[in-house]
């Protein structure tokens, strides 16, 4: 139960939102949604304006001399949901598997109580498109439509299923990962099964790179620095008995580091060059969309954390960094704010296509949030 805002109001807006996750750039149908409810607030001191799937929702205050920003991602994966819910997914190959459809909940739940209450400071509400990929804030940040409410300090949290509901965690300074994209195309000759010998199999060369690959972190990272390199998808091959003349690989680096990013591409480069040789192929590789680290601003979280400690509304614990990545980075590249993990228990994690937030968790973050930014804006 909130003690602002109707429970049962928050979870429809997020089964709603739940039931139609669009991907990054395609949520057309998610901000529909977001405009229906933004403009049933019915506040003289409310505008809003959209930019592509986005909107940026403003709440003037009666004697502003700062602005404070809220930022939600809106985006889902391209996954097919397995929770069995009564709200599940109604789009195929869609989830929102990373807790964005809770994201945007907690954000409308702000706007309607700062729309009736009227706070001192300017409120900015920032509903971003694709998070997961290619990356909305970039583009958000360069937007004129952005430039004309850009905050003086910005917010935002994530879902944590690890963390019991209730919970909040967050740190100063470096909280998310550096992330590069990997996407790599083989090609060689391919051929009938009965003929090896006379082909070039990417099936293999794709599984020795992949095996290769492995030996990065293991053997070129240092022991005392941290990297990641996950490949999430591997395509190959037409039928079970043609030798395969394609084979793709997709995958993430993350690091906490831009010297351990650089090294790591190199390597991976160097095996590429390798492959290339060893399976008589052509090698191709794209690093798709990178995000830069959440990098937490020092002074504003040791604040946050203070008050969050001494908040009846939550439990704080002082989090690890995370290998997570995260594109609201490059909001705290440019404006001082923080971002914090919300504690949601879930036996599924991030990503998965079971995952089941506990809704008790939109009343934590919209009371705690009301309680914290009140103290941010005056009211
Ligand atoms: C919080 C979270 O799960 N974020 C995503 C961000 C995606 C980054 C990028 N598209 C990539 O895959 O490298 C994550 O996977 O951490």
């Amino acid at each position: 139960m909130s003690k602002y805002i109707s429970y049962e109001r928050l979870t429809s807006y997020r089964q709603a939102l739940h039931q139609i996750p669009e991907l990054g750039f395609e949520e057309v149908k998610t901000q529909a949604y977001l405009l229906e409810v933004i403009k049933k607030q019915q506040s003289d001191f409310l505008t809003y304006t959209t930019w592509k799937t986005g909107i940026l929702v403003r709440i003037e205050g009666y004697d502003p001399v700062k602005t404070v920003g809220y930022r939600a991602d809106i985006d889902g994966l391209p996954m097919n949901e397995d929770t069995g819910l009564s709200f599940s997914s109604t789009h195929q190959g869609a989830m929102h598997a990373c807790g964005h459809d809770l994201h945007m909940t907690i954000a409308l739940g702000l706007i309607e109580h700062f729309s009736r209450n009227r706070p001192k400071d300017t409120l900015v509400f920032i509903f971003q498109p694709a998070e997961e990929g290619p990356g909305g804030a970039k583009p958000m940040l360069e937007a004129a439509e952005f430039k004309a409410v850009k905050p003086d300090e910005i917010y935002a949290l994530h879902i944590a299923p690890e963390l019991p509901v209730g919970t909040i965690s967050t740190k100063p300074g470096i909280l998310f990962a550096n992330t590069s994209e990997l996407f790599i195309d083989l090609h060689g000759k391919g051929g009938h099964a009965a003929f090896p010998h006379t082909a070039e199999d990417m099936v293999l060369a794709a599984s020795h790179f992949v095996t290769q690959l492995q030996s990065i972190v293991a053997r070129n990272v240092s022991p005392l620095d941290s990297g990641v390199v996950t490949i999430g998808k591997m395509e190959a091959g037409t039928k079970q008995n043609i030798i395969a003349e394609h084979a793709r690989i997709e995958g993430t680096i993350r690091t906490l580091s831009l010297t351990s990013m650089q090294e790591i591409k190199g390597r991976i480069e160097g095996l590429l060059r390798g492959v290339e040789e060893g399976f008589r192929c052509q090698a191709s590789i794209d690093y798709g969309s990178n995000y830069c680290q959440v990098y937490n601003d020092p002074v504003l979280t040791e604040s946050f954390m203070e008050y969050a400690r001494g908040s009846e509304s939550v439990t704080f614990v002082e989090a690890d960094k995370a290998m997570t990545g995260e594109d609201f980075g490059y909001f705290l590249e440019e404006i001082p704010g923080l971002m914090f993990w919300l504690g949601v228990d879930s036996e599924y994690g991030l990503h998965h296509n079971k995952l089941n937030p506990k809704e008790g968790a939109l009343s934590t973050a919209v009371d705690f949030m009301i309680e914290y930014l009140s103290e941010r804006v005056g009211s």
